[in-house]
């Protein structure tokens, strides 16, 4: 007997799992099949446990600042085993979650490794499975470089495995996990280095943004090492590695080198050419607006089609695409993929959505852009000896200055830009902006006072 479903997502992450739920919910007889751990990248080595080494560190600059706010703190150290053991049993919970969602909406949750068959069958375990919908959501993994010695380095997943804080640390990269793993290593104490292969990290964020954050790196950050590529890596007799660059510098006594110079598809090993799917040179599966991929009755989502990598974008296409096949009210739904917010959990976070300084002159043209910015000292850390700027700032255009461009580096940027984000999507102007009563004290009040 062959087990048939109506829809089936190949890959319970963020954008499988949503997709087979709300199938299930608009009435569907829907599976999902996982190879490794319900939740997928972001439950289980992406946001979640990135965000809870996040808190970890925020909590290790609380307690810098703590003297100034009159704290007397004996401090015994830090136990990162501690960390990662409660971050685990958090994820533990979320799995348990998961599990129970999918009983109430009667997802089935098949274990195991998936490979096409044809265009209507996959195989795993050695059993067939056919579907009328098939959803490719199998995400991707990290890029690992090809210069010698590079096995030993590790990727992000390998620093969730980390079981002790490492002494010396080398990320290399320069987008949003080097970023975040070298800042989250040196807040929580090791000797952390950044080394980016330009002359700045998040190259393609604002520039006034990313001038906040090497001033920040610059004032208590791991070291940034620019304009530097890793030529060949050496592990010694005990166990630590000397990491070369091509300019001839070496960084020696390294115990811990992650790799994380992006991620790729992870569309090579399921088979794909037996339902005739077609990828892109790298093996991103595109689609169209719809999810459509090249054959009729297979979609994908998620990071596997090359769009904006993020949890969310994953989980609303994933929904919408089962709300199009299911729901007969929704025949047109698909995911609008313009102006997605995102954060970057550096220290302090960034916060961007829409367009940068230069993609609004490239798109408006110079005379049609008006920008406003803000440095300011947060609070926060003005009253310790710690002070230091935050940077925010909108793009507008036209003459009713429209907001196309809302940018931020400061403490809690991450939660402010939500709803910021909600009013540019609407079509806010700078009037409506300042129309708005200020929160005081906050630094989000800064959005809404800009001269
Ligand atoms: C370190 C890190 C930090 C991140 N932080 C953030 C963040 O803060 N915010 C944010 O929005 N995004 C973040 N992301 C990105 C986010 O995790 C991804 O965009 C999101 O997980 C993509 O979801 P997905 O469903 O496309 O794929 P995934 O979540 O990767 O899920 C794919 C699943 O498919 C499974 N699979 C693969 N092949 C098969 C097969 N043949 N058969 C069965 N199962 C298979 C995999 O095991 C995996 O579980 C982060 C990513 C990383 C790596
Ligand atoms: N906070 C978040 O929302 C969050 C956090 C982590 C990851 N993510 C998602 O995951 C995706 C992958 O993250 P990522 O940081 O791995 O990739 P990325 O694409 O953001 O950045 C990779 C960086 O590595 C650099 N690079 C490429 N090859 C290199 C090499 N050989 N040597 C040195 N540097 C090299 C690139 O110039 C680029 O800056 C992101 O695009 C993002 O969408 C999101």
């Amino acid at each position: 007997m062959t087990r048939h479903y109506d829809y089936l997502a190949i890959g319970a992450g963020s954008g499988g799992i949503a997709s087979a739920n709300r199938a299930a919910i608009r009435g569907a007889k829907a599976a999902v099949i996982e190879a490794k751990a319900v939740g997928g990248t972001c439950v289980n080595v992406g946001c979640v446990p990135k965000k809870v080494m996040w808190y970890g560190a925020h909590i290790a600059e609380a307690l810098k600042y703590s003297e100034a706010y009159g704290f007397k703190l004996e401090q015994k150290g830090f136990d990162w085993d501690t960390l990662v053991r409660n971050r685990e049993a958090y994820i533990e919970r979320i799995h348990g979650g998961y599990k129970r969602g999918f009983d109430s909406n009667g997802v089935e949750y098949i274990e195991g490794f998936a490979r096409f068959v044809d265009k209507n069958t996959v195989e795993v375990n050695g059993e067939k499975i056919t579907a009328d919908h098939i959803t490719i959501a199998v995400g991707g993994r990290a890029i690992i470089p090809s210069c010698e010695g590079a096995e030993h380095g590790i990727d992000s997943d390998g620093f969730f495995a980390l079981k002790q804080r490492p002494e010396k640390a080398v990320v290399v990269g320069a987008g949003y996990i080097a970023v975040e793993i070298a800042g989250v290593l040196h807040a929580l104490g090791s000797d952390s280095h950044l080394l980016v292969r330009r002359e700045r990290p998040l190259r393609y964020f604002d520039e006034d943004i990313t001038d906040g954050l090497l001033e920040r790196l610059a004032q208590d950050g791991p070291t940034l090492h620019t304009n530097t590529v890793v030529k060949k890596v050496v592990k010694r007799d005990d166990g630590l590695l000397d990491v070369h660059t091509e300019s001839g510098d070496v960084l020696n006594d390294v115990d811990c080198l992650v790799w994380a110079i992006g991620r790729e598809p992870a569309t090579d090993k399921i088979n794909l050419e037996a339902a005739g799917v077609e990828v892109d040179p790298v093996g991103f599966v595109r689609t169209d607006k719809y999810q459509n991929t090249n054959v009729e009755g297979i979609y994908a989502v998620g990071d596997i089609t090359g769009e904006a990598q993020l949890t969310p974008v994953a989980i609303k296409a994933g929904r919408l695409l089962a709300e199009r096949l299911f729901n007969p009210q929704m025949p047109d739904a698909h995911m609008d993929y313009s102006q997605i917010p995102t954060i970057v959990f550096s220290h302090p976070p960034i916060g961007t959505v829409g367009l940068t300084e230069v993609e609004a002159v490239a798109k408006y043209g110079e005379g049609n852009i008006k920008v406003y910015r803000s440095r300011f000292a947060a609070m926060y850390n003005a009253v310790t000896p710690h002070r230091a700027l935050s940077t925010f700032k909108l793009v507008c255009t036209g003459p009713e200055e429209k907001v196309v461009g809302i940018h931020g580096i400061g403490e809690g940027m991450d939660e402010i830009l939500q709803g910021f984000a909600v009013a540019m999507k609407m079509g806010a102007t700078k009037a409506d902006f300042d129309a708005t009563v200020a929160l005081h004290p906050t630094s989000a009040e800064e959005f809404v006072t800009l001269r």
